[in-house]
């Protein structure tokens, strides 16, 4: 990889002042990741993100977004492929990634019984950074988090959300491009998920950065610009969630039925649909629900299945990963 021009090359030193408006933020090339062992964590993923998206990478457990990340950041070796993140490559320019990255791992990376300032400033002093302007920018990344108010607490005595937050302004401490965060929902109940999803696209405007998440939930990903979906270490889908429902140009149908198993074997056969028994109810991709809900049900009332409930939905992301990889989204399910 050494020596060929990269997507993204940028010839400025770095920090805020001097950069350069890139097109990408990442952009990779068959990146692939082979564990000691054998496990194929990331098998080829070809990826762009344009400067300043919100992106969100969706997959299920396992699926390999946290070895994507690793090797984004320069903190893990690809195993192949090419990769570049704000314009430096991460095998030949990993100390130049670094710099320019900031990551947000699932586990907090601050000490529980300093303040928060004092957290802050330790961290922006192992950044490099001289006493005074550690302090500055500790109390910079402390307003943007909304933390001001709470820089004398001790870091254990914050909730879940506060947390978040202040992990987050750690990770901005030496003004990164591109922001890294690896599941930074996990743990947080839907309250709280919302407003740091709210702190996200405000820290986006404000901070100009590239915001990159990865998530297993399908709705964090409606919140984002585009995204990509993994499943077993390959890229199934990308582009923007709008794009990604209507490009299935389906709407799906919902029956409960008397036998959803045999009625989702009726259609398959009689109709030639894909019906899948999710147990609870069938489902079934069509074009144009008003047309075929009638005679779906008028099929299965043939057969003498009775219909408890009929519904029609416009596409989801779930609908997305089905059509994409032959089942339904299942946050535990990713592990090849
Ligand atoms: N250090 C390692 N050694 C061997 N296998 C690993 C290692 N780290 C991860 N794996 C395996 O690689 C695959 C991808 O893991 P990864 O953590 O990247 O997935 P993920 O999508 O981030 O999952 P999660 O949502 O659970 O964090 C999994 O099968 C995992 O067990």
């Amino acid at each position: 990889m050494t020596g060929r021009p990269s997507p993204t090359t940028d010839t400025a030193a770095g920090g805020r002042g001097t950069r350069r408006a890139l097109p990408y933020a990442v952009h990779t090339r068959g990146l692939t990741k082979t564990y000691p062992g054998g496990q194929d964590a990331v098998r080829g993923v070809d990826l762009t993100v344009a400067t300043g998206e919100m992106f969100a990478f969706l997959g299920p457990n396992g699926a390999g977004k946290s070895t994507t990340v690793s090797m984004l950041c320069a903190l893990k070796r690809p195993s192949a492929g090419d990769a570049w993140v704000a314009g430096a490559n991460v095998l030949t320019e990993s100390h130049l990634v670094r710099r320019r990255v900031g990551v947000l791992f699932q586990h907090s990376a601050l000490e529980p019984d300093l303040t928060c300032a004092q957290s802050l400033q330790l961290h922006a002093r192992l950044h490099g950074l001289s006493r005074s302007d550690a302090r500055s920018r500790t109390g910079q990344v402390l307003s943007a988090a909304r933390l001001a108010e709470h820089r004398h607490a001790r870091v254990r005595t914050l909730s879940g959300g506060m947390r978040r937050r202040l992990d987050i302004a750690r990770a901005l401490l030496h003004e990164p491009r591109v922001l890294f965060l690896d599941e930074p929902t996990a743990g947080l109940d839907p309250p709280a998920r919302a407003r740091l999803w709210q702190h996200l696209r405000r820290l986006r405007e404000d901070e100009r950065i590239t915001v990159f998440v990865t998530t297993h939930y399908l709705e964090e990903a409606e919140y984002c610009d585009r995204l990509a979906i993994i499943d077993h270490g390959r890229i199934v889908a990308h582009g923007t969630p709008a794009g990604l429902k209507s490009a299935l140009g389906q709407e799906t149908v919902r029956l409960r039925t008397s036998d959803n198993r045999r009625a989702a074997a009726l259609l398959r056969t009689d109709h030639g649909r894909t019906a899948f028994d999710g147990g609870e109810e069938v489902t079934v991709p069509v074009t144009d629900s008003a047309e075929w809900l009638p005679r779906l049900c008028a099929t299965l009332g043939a057969h003498g299945i009775h219909i408890h409930r009929a519904t029609a939905t416009v596409p989801t992301l779930d609908d997305v990963f089905f059509h994409h990889t032959g089942r339904p989204f299942d946050p535990e399910s990713g592990t090849p």
